[in-house]
């Protein structure tokens, strides 16, 4: 009997977070039984951030950034590239990638925005202050959009889009939670699709 062993390549994914982590999570339970894709790394600017507990809580490796090595040194290169990160998800993240990182990873970064951009997106767009506005807007309608990443805030080419409508009882919160079941919904699967037709993985 010939048996020949077959090694699968694993795709390492950073997620890159500051806030509570509920899209991390369930990023981490989509791929927990992946054979391609594994969470490597989860990266955040926030030594306090929630999403800290969800990466301890799986066993995953954590980084903390400092601003001045972000934004004016190495912006941690060797330290993606020591774990093997193949791929940057933004996940609730609040700085801007530097164009160091962009350049090293070309489509290989994506971020999830809680609106329908173009509108209600760039500097200060972020978290309640996008459903704020939203709501201050008058709109019927909200959504999320996943997009590639480059030197702009929320400037990417469109990934995905889902909508949920916007009552005029809504709050920000109320907005929050529609949009949250968007997230939870399809960015998982998204990252997934993306990451498969990069490498060819169909
Ligand atoms: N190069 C890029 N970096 C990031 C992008 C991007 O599209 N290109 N998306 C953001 C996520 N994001 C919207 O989806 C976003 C996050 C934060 C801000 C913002 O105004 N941040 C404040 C700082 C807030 C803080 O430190 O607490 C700021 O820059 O003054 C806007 C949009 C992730 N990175
Ligand atoms: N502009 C960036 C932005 O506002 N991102 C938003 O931060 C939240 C993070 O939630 P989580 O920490 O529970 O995943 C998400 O709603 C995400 O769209």
């Amino acid at each position: 009997m010939v048996y020949i062993l077959v090694e699968t390549k694993q795709y390492n994914l950073a997620i890159f977070a500051s806030g509570t982590g509920s899209n991390t999570k369930k990023i981490i339970e989509f791929f927990e039984a992946s054979s391609f894709i594994t969470i490597a790394l989860i990266v955040s600017n926030k030594p306090e951030a929630g999403v800290l507990d969800i990466a301890r809580a799986n066993s995953i490796s954590t980084l903390i950034l400092e601003k001045e090595r972000f934004f004016k040194g190495d912006a941690y290169e060797p330290v993606l590239k020591e774990f093997g990160i193949d791929f940057l998800v933004l996940a609730g993240f609040l700085w801007k990638i530097p164009a160091h990182l962009i350049h090293i990873y070309p489509t290989a970064i994506i971020n999830i925005h809680p609106a329908l951009l173009p509108d209600f997106g760039g500097k200060g767009m972020y978290g309640n202050h996008v459903h704020e506005a939203v709501i201050n807007a008058k709109k019927d309608k909200s959504g999320i959009t996943i997009h590639f990443v480059d030197e702009h805030y929320d400037h990417g080419k469109h990934i995905f889009q889902a909508t949920c409508s916007v009552l005029p009882t809504d709050t920000p919160e109320t907005l929050a939670n529609k949009i949250h079941q968007l997230e939870h919904e399809h960015f998982p699967r998204i990252i997934e699709e993306v990451v498969l037709a990069k490498y060819n993985l169909q």
